[in-house]
């Protein structure tokens, strides 16, 4: 379990995305962080001096479950502060991430971000969710976006078969996916890696049950 910075750290270096660019990138986004928190409440103030297990690993943690030739498009709904999709977007620079928020501050962080990040392959779609064009992507994440059935109900449209979910779901995944109706999918619940009560929901959406595919 990664529980502190230095196991953060440790974790993070060991991943085959970390050289000396992706740190730089993440020890810039971090403190850009903590500059933008003190004018807007982009995450809890008492998060911020356990970011790198909290945020930044809990958000890299999805890294290892996508091929990296499966990765691109990558959609991470309600990025707000940038996770997962600032930390993705940094650790895959080649990947096109694209973030969606509808908070004007916080898309203004967003993008700020993006471009003192150099993230020139990431896009912050400023608007609500329902109001984006429809397309499909590879990966769809998000983190703390809606309960699993609206998150579904939104999403559902930017899916194929063949895309992953990714979701970071808390305490709750294990519960939101047994409770889960109308649906058929192939989702699982694997442990997270940064809470020992935490599940991150993965799998395909296989489409609306009673509807052909
Ligand atoms: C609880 S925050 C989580 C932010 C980030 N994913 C994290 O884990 O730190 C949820 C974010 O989703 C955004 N959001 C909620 N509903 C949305 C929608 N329909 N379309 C776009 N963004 C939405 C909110 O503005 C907010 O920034």
């Amino acid at each position: 379990m990664i529980a502190t910075e230095q196991e953060a750290r440790a974790w993070l270096a060991a991943l085959p995305e970390w050289d000396a660019v992706a740190a730089d990138r993440i020890e810039l986004l971090i403190a850009l962080l903590i500059e933008e928190n003190a004018r807007q409440n982009l995450v809890a103030a008492a998060s911020l001096p356990l970011v790198w297990h909290r945020h930044i690993a809990d958000s890299a943690q999805l890294l290892p479950h996508v091929p990296r030739e499966t990765s691109s498009p990558w959609l991470d709904l309600g990025t707000g502060a940038g996770f997962p999709g600032l930390v993705i977007a940094a650790l895959r620079p080649d990947c096109e991430v694209v973030m969606v928020e509808s908070r004007a501050r916080r898309i203004e962080w967003l993008e700020r971000a993006r471009l003192a990040l150099g993230l020139e392959r990431a896009r912050i779609e400023g608007a609500r969710l329902e109001q984006v064009e429809t397309r499909a992507f590879r990966v769809i994440s998000a983190r703390a976006f809606a309960p699993l059935v609206r998150l579904l109900d939104l999403s559902a449209r930017f899916s194929t078969k063949d895309t992953l979910y990714l979701l970071p779901k808390g305490r709750s995944a294990q519960q939101e996916l047994s409770e889960l109706e109308g649906w058929n999918h192939l989702f699982h619940v694997e442990q997270s890696l940064t809470d020992p009560e935490a599940g991150v929901i993965i799998g395909q959406l296989l489409g609306k049950k009673g509807k052909k595919p």
